[in-house]
């Protein structure tokens, strides 16, 4: 921490959702590691779901290892407002309208708690509040309670502004009318071009009443009053977007968030049991593997995953199929063509979940056919294994088009026309095998080697973080009226 005059402390509130919690969970950490005193709350759905996945090793606190080892990271739950056993996959709307409408309730009780303990004991003061920009309430909260809002945004800075801009897409006739214009947009600061197709889903979508739309909305008015932007990407890979976003005010590229080297954290951020594929990759030629994987959040339709299996049994290449429980449905729970084990066993492995940075890093791995969530695409960076793209939601067709048309680091399946096995097989094979696949084999490295200079010591990302800490720490002296540093 700068100087270590006082240490801070910092309450943490990820978006109850798995593809945010995990560099959450990470980012506590490096905030730990510097020093800060860490307030982490989560649900007690997704304590409930991390406990469940790790019976064994998960107590009541799934930062105990790290406490032992010195970090002060103090772990609390909160309810999100529903009942433990509701399946907010198949009731998604109902999660959101929760989140949208009771969890803050049950959060600035907890927070107001917190305050008090940490005044009343010989703990370190409550200094800040960092919550996921997703939220609809934290800058609300703060301001209520003084204290200064570090905002932290999970998808790339690309995206980030594009939401930032809502206003000018509509003024544009980009976004929110019936006939939305379909030609390039060429007016969002530090955003060059982008074609409304790229745009996230929920700025194609003509029908703007869901409740997602008006989460997103809330939570981008709410962002405004936020003191700094923390984001989980590179300067290097976003420089133009990122430097008209830091004209506004103040964000920082600090990614890739997750613990480097690649071991197995010993802090678990699973919701699903992890199955353990090494042994298996072991057995296989370097290269050879494509791993399938389509996060924690969206769902793929039937016929899609229909497709895509036989699409994977026609190339012959060796796979691990991560299949979760809710990939289709919760209530589908078998949606694999029939006779795809029986013909699928000598070369393939399906999972319901895994340690997907261990799976990537493995020499046998050659490929990854993804949705595009933000954090699949820098760990299969950080691992130099090239994409195949297969945007499903939200953020993942923006996602698609840096990686495809931006840094070329891979092709795409296009996930909006009905899919057909030919070409699913042909472009595996693509990836896998074929000159082309050389060629983003080669431009991956380059990317990679971004990402890895951003996380050396004198790298952006580092420079970033430090300087980050450094202004929340005068901000927080001038709040409190006490210098800090
Ligand atoms: O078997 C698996 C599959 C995934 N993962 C991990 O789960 C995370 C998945 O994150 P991501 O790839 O970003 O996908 P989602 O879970 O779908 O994440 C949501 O959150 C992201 C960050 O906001 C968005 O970019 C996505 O579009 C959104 O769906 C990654 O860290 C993976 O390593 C595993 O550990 N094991």
């Amino acid at each position: 921490m700068a100087n270590n005059h006082q240490r801070l402390h910092a309450i943490f509130i990820p978006y109850p959702l798995q593809g945010h919690v995990i560099p959450s969970i990470h980012l506590a950490i490096k905030l730990a590691s510097r020093g800060f005193t860490i307030s982490f709350i989560n649900t007690q759905f997704i304590h409930h779901q991390i406990s469940k996945a790790q019976p064994d090793t998960i107590g009541d606190n799934i930062f105990a290892e790290a406490h032992k080892s010195g970090l002060d990271i103090r772990y609390y739950t909160v309810s999100d407002g529903l009942p433990l056993g509701f399946d907010r996959s198949i009731n998604h709307d109902q999660f959101m309208a929760s989140l949208l409408h009771v969890f803050s309730a049950h959060i600035e009780e907890l927070i107001r708690k917190i305050i008090i303990k940490s005044s009343s004991n010989s703990i370190q003061p409550v200094n800040c509040l960092i919550a996921d920009t997703f939220f609809v309430w934290p800058s609300m909260i703060s301001k209520k309670l003084g204290l200064p809002y570090v905002s932290f945004w999970t998808e790339p800075a690309l995206v980030y502004s594009l939401y930032y801009h809502m206003d000018l897409l509509r003024k544009n006739g980009h976004f929110g009318s019936n006939d939305n214009r379909e030609d390039t947009i060429n007016y969002i600061p530090g955003v060059p071009a982008i074609e409304p197709t790229d745009l996230m889903s929920y700025l194609q979508d003509t029908d703007l009443s869901t409740v997602v739309h008006e989460i997103i909305f809330k939570a981008f008015d709410d962002a405004k009053g936020a003191d700094f932007i923390i984001c989980n990407t590179v300067q290097e890979l976003e420089p133009e977007t990122i430097s008209a976003l830091q004209v506004d005010k103040p964000f920082y590229a600090i990614g890739p968030i997750f613990p480097t080297g690649f071991t197995k954290s010993n802090v678990a951020t699973s919701l699903w049991v992890e199955s353990d594929c090494t042994q298996w990759l072991d057995s296989k030629p370097n290269g050879s593997v494509l791993y399938v994987s389509f996060g924690s959040y969206a769902h793929v339709s039937k016929n899609d995953l229909t497709e895509i299996a036989h699409g994977l049994l026609l190339s012959k290449v060796n796979f691990v199929f991560v299949l979760r429980p809710d990939v289709v449905s919760s209530d589908e729970p078998d949606p694999l063509p029939e006779g795809f084990l029986e013909e699928s066993k000598d070369r393939g492995i399906i999972v319901q979940w895994c340690c997907q940075i261990a799976v990537l890093s493995h020499p046998a791995v050659g490929g990854f056919l993804t949705h595009c969530g933000w954090n699949s695409i820098l760990e299969s960076i950080w691992c130099g294994v090239p994409i195949l793209c297969f945007p499903l939601l939200t953020d993942q067709f923006t996602n698609r088009k840096l990686v495809v048309d931006d840094w070329r680091i891979g092709l795409d399946i296009d996930s909006r026309k009905l899919i057909a096995r030919k070409e699913v097989s042909a472009k595996i094979n693509r990836l896998m095998e074929d000159k082309l696949g050389q060629e983003f084999r080669k431009e991956i490295k380059e990317v990679k080697k971004a990402l890895q200079n951003a996380s050396k010591d004198d790298g952006s990302s580092e420079k970033n973080f430090n300087q980050f800490v450094k202004d929340l720490t005068v901000l927080i002296g001038q709040k409190s009226g006490t210098q800090l540093v």
